[in-house]
């Protein structure tokens, strides 16, 4: 898909259509896109490129937007595959292209490429300046956001954030779908664990004039910036975003749901904004979605050969290597003849920094009993308290 952004400057977006699943890891059951970026002055420059799945429409749109022209400048922001797997094809159309980048890049596309990449690149760090004639690009050095060689550039005649990976988004090329839907689940786990590298960028990123943020995921965005730069603010400072609970759960065979499910409505009752996620048929990014999201959440789960149920195990381990932090959380765990999954839960809990466990915890045994019932509505006063 090709559409003019503004006066030479075209934006390049290809569809994944979301068959396989992102980074091996993320459903993404409404696809992405990649996004690439032509900016036709005295030179021409190309942003970055495409993942291999998308390779020949690519190429076919890349002809289309030069026309003719041949390429002077190919600006490689990040070397993450989805954007670079098709440096060589770049290469191959335009063999003189001179490649602008940071200097980790060019070890990383040595590595990627087998070759020494270094006479084909220039490299840029913080400040430089890329002249194309009336369109300049400013790069911003952005490392960590989410991989060490991340560059951002700036393009100050109309005021456009070439963002690289941040503001990016999961979902379709549609300036009508929610950002905050296909943003929110990408941020969290894909950039989340790099909070504070996001907040030193963000605050390079504020004396600029920004009008539009390119970002190599979802749409353009323009109109009233401030709302996504206030979201990547509280999220990149892990507060919560939304005052409420989610309550993660995993179970095998309904007694552990049928607890989630009432302290949920006990939430609900009580007109507390509550998300809950089955772990055994949700995947695991939806939940650590969840997690960072609101301020308060409820982990219940089975026990399980003496441990925990493999799902809330390794949901805990992927929050707590994202940094989840300064959270109420309350456990519910269950067991039939040995129950010790709250054990393990709070273990994880508790290496989380700020994260305060809030009793009581609630054991039971096999199937929820009456006593379970009042403790769960005591622990659902607790954690709003
Ligand atoms: C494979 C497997 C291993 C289990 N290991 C334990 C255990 O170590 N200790 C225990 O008390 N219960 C254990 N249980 C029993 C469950 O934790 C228990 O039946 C619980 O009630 C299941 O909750 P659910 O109905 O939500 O699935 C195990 C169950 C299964 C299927």
């Amino acid at each position: 898909m090709i559409s003019k952004i503004a006066d030479q400057i075209t934006l390049i977006s290809e569809a994944d259509q979301g068959f396989d699943l992102f980074e091996a890891r993320y459903p993404i059951p409404e696809g992405i896109t990649y996004n690439t970026y032509v900016i036709e002055d005295e030179k021409t420059v190309l942003l970055d490129a495409v993942d291999a799945k998308v390779t020949d429409e690519w190429v076919s749109d890349l002809k289309k937007v030069l026309n003719g022209r041949k390429l002077d400048y190919f600006v490689v922001h990040h070397m993450e595959p989805d954007h670079s797997a098709n440096i060589g094809t770049v290469l191959s159309m335009f063999p003189d292209v001179r490649i602008i980048t940071s200097a980790k890049a060019v070890k990383m596309m040595s590595q990627f490429m087998n070759e020494d990449m270094s006479s084909k690149c220039d490299v840029v760090k913080e400040g430089d300046v890329l002249d194309l004639g009336k369109h300049k690009l400013h790069f911003v050095e952005t490392m960590m956001v989410h991989w060490p060689e991340v560059i951002m550039s700036y393009e100050p005649t109309e005021g456009i954030l070439f963002s690289a990976d941040a503001f990016g988004r999961f979902g379709p090329y549609d300036p009508a779908y929610d950002w905050v839907k296909g943003a929110r689940r990408y941020y969290m786990n894909i950039v989340g664990k790099f909070g504070q590298m996001v907040q030193k960028a963000l605050a390079k990123l504020s004396p600029l004039d920004i009008k539009k943020i390119c970002p190599l995921h979802g749409c353009v965005l323009e109109g009233d910036l401030s709302g996504y730069l206030a979201l990547y603010d509280t999220w990149s400072s892990y507060r919560p975003e939304t005052e409420g609970v989610a309550v993660v759960y995993a179970s095998f065979y309904g007694n552990t749901r049928k607890a989630a499910e009432k302290i949920c409505q006990i939430f609900k009752d009580k007109g507390v904004e509550t998300q809950i996620v089955d772990l055994v048929h949700t995947d695991v990014s939806y939940a650590l979605e969840a997690a960072f999201r609101y301020s308060r959440m409820i982990v219940a789960a089975p026990s399980y050969e003496g441990g925990l149920a493999p799902q809330m195990e390794a949901f805990l381990l992927d929050i707590g290597g994202k940094k989840y932090q300064s959270r109420k959380v309350g456990i519910i765990e269950n067991g039939t003849f040995g129950p010790c999954a709250g054990k393990f839960m709070a273990k994880h809990l508790e290496t989380m920094e700020g994260v305060e466990i809030v009793g009581p915890k609630v054991t039971i045994h096999s199937a929820m009993s009456k006593e379970n019932e009042a403790q769960i509505e005591e622990l659902a006063a607790n954690i709003l308290g």
